[in-house]
């Protein structure tokens, strides 16, 4: 195999039958003649039995799995797990951890294994939490973390570090980094945030810092590309479901009863999917990815309609980013990040619905809005969560140990692999409406495709 490294960020090894392998930075590619040490989990009574417990340095994993007998064996990437050579010596690491952006369950399992990961597998003692996200490097205190400290913090939701949007100033953060003598930097987010890891990679890089950036995907939207999900979505839409069954509840038991509940999903609306396919008390799934309309022949008033008479109730499932060029205000507003603020589409279409049917007088509806929004990402992981969690966390520190940098840890394919960072903010992740899963999710609603909106339909302008 031979390297063909194009830029700093792609670093694209080739091998016949058109097998390409998306490597990581290391440590190596910037500073030479760093020395190495043998990996003390060699010597840990708990891992030295396992049979091959290091990763073959030529182990990768593809990103599809579904292949022709003649086509090209495509993207890989590098499995995760311990190397037999580190590059840090456990008495000389200085760690800290940091998490920014929104919620998501399963954070604070993150840096509980972050931390004890570090400490009963590589014997390091120093690590550090950076206070309220980014700007937290140089505004805010650090906060000393020992196993002792985020013992049982797995069963809490939310981050005992705190996290905030916005304030991310690279150069301040790389200063301050080497100010404290930080050798490796864990950091914790969604897209926003893995854009800051790159940011501060790249310059920790410019700078020829021995500095290991290590990334956790963390989003409960699920809208980050490349990984097969991410921690905390199983727990949010598991949530979900009991604001579904409470809305079913209160449909059934009324006439013509409509339960309305929304849930999160900026962009993506794979919350909505997933509760809605492990539901089967849905009979509407709106998302941001399909467009819908209100009125006339195949829009939502008449499908309404429709369910009450055959069944007399129904639910609609919404995800908070659908619908928002119905609204009518106009003025963008964004939050300290940039991302677009959404307007309540939950609420506006809860009035809809009543105005229509009050002002059709055919049918009298009672209709319960439901908006559990933020009770689905502030409670701890599930079980499966913090498993998925551990594991991702133990992967990102075996991975910065080994001297690799600018990277996520992140599951591809049921394997735990180590993804270039500039992988996994270059687009985002959506569902795509043409694949199996929208459909196998329709065919569980019944509910119209929305495709034909008739001309000159005033929700779409209204
Ligand atoms: N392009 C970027 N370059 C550098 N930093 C960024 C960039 N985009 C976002 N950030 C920083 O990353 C942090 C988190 O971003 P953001 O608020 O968008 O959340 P996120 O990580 O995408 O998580 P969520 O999925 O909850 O929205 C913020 O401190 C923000 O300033
Ligand atoms: O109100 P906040 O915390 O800014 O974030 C809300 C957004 O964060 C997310 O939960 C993503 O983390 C989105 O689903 C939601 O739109
Ligand atoms: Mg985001």
């Amino acid at each position: 195999m031979e390297s063909n490294g194009v830029d700093e960020q792609m670093k694209l090894v080739e091998g016949a039958a058109g097998y390409v392998l998306e490597d990581v930075p290391h440590f190596s590619d910037y500073i030479h003649d760093l020395p190495t040490y043998p990996n003390p989990l060699q010597s840990n009574p708990a891992y030295s039995v396992v049979r091959q417990y290091f990763v073959d340095e030529d182990d990768t994993v593809p990103q599809k799995i579904v292949v022709h007998k003649d086509t090209p064996r495509g993207t890989h990437f590098r499995r995760a797990g311990p190397r037999q050579k580190v590059y840090f010596k456990p008495a000389d690491v200085r760690a800290c951890i940091v998490t920014c952006g929104g919620l998501c369950p399963g954070l604070n399992t993150v840096i509980r294994e972050i931390v004890c990961g570090l400490h009963f597998m590589y014997g390091v003692t120093e690590v550090i939490g950076v206070d309220c996200g980014f700007r937290g490097f140089y505004s805010k205190n650090t906060v000393t973390l020992t196993p002792k400290v985020v013992s049982d913090i797995h069963k809490r939701g939310g981050t005992i570090l705190g996290t905030s949007r916005g304030g991310h100033e690279t150069s301040k953060i790389v200063d301050n980094i080497q100010d404290r003598e930080i050798n490796q930097v864990y950091i914790i987010g969604g897209d926003g945030t893995q854009k800051g890891a790159s940011a501060i990679y790249k310059e920790i890089r410019r700078r020829g810092l021995k500095v290991a950036v290590a990334g956790i995907p963390k989003t409960i939207d699920n809208d980050i590309p490349v990984i097969d999900k991410s921690f905390g979505f199983d727990t949010a839409v598991e949530e979900a479901q009991r604001a579904i069954n409470a809305a079913h509840v209160e449909a059934t038991s009324v006439e013509n009863g409509i339960g309305l509940v929304k849930l999160m999903g900026r962009y993506s609306g794979f919350i909505a999917m997933y509760a809605t396919l492990a539901s089967r008390d849905v009979d509407c799934c709106l998302i941001p990815e399909s467009p819908f309309y209100l009125e006339g022949k195949g829009g939502l008033y008449e499908f309404i309609a429709k369910r009450l008479r055959e069944n007399g109730h129904m639910v609609i499932v919404i995800a908070e980013g659908a619908g928002q060029d119905l609204l009518a205000e106009s003025i963008e507003q964004q939050d300290a990040s940039g991302n677009k603020l959404l307007k309540d589409v939950g609420l506006w279409m809860s009035i809809k619905i009543k105005e229509y049917f009050a002002k059709q007088s055919k049918m009298d509806i009672t209709l319960k809005y439901i908006d559990p929004t933020y009770m689905i990402r502030a409670i701890p992981a599930n079980a499966s969560d913090n498993v998925y969690s551990t594991l991702l966390a133990q992967s990102a520190v075996h991975g910065a140990m080994a001297g690799y940098t600018g990277f996520i840890s992140g599951l591809v394919n049921g394997r735990h692999t180590y993804i270039p960072l500039n992988r996994i903010t270059e687009r985002q992740n959506k569902v795509v409406i043409t694949d199996r899963m929208w459909a196998r999710m329709l065919s569980s609603t019944n509910q119209p495709s929305f495709m034909n909106p008739p001309k000159g339909t005033t929700e779409l302008a209204d």
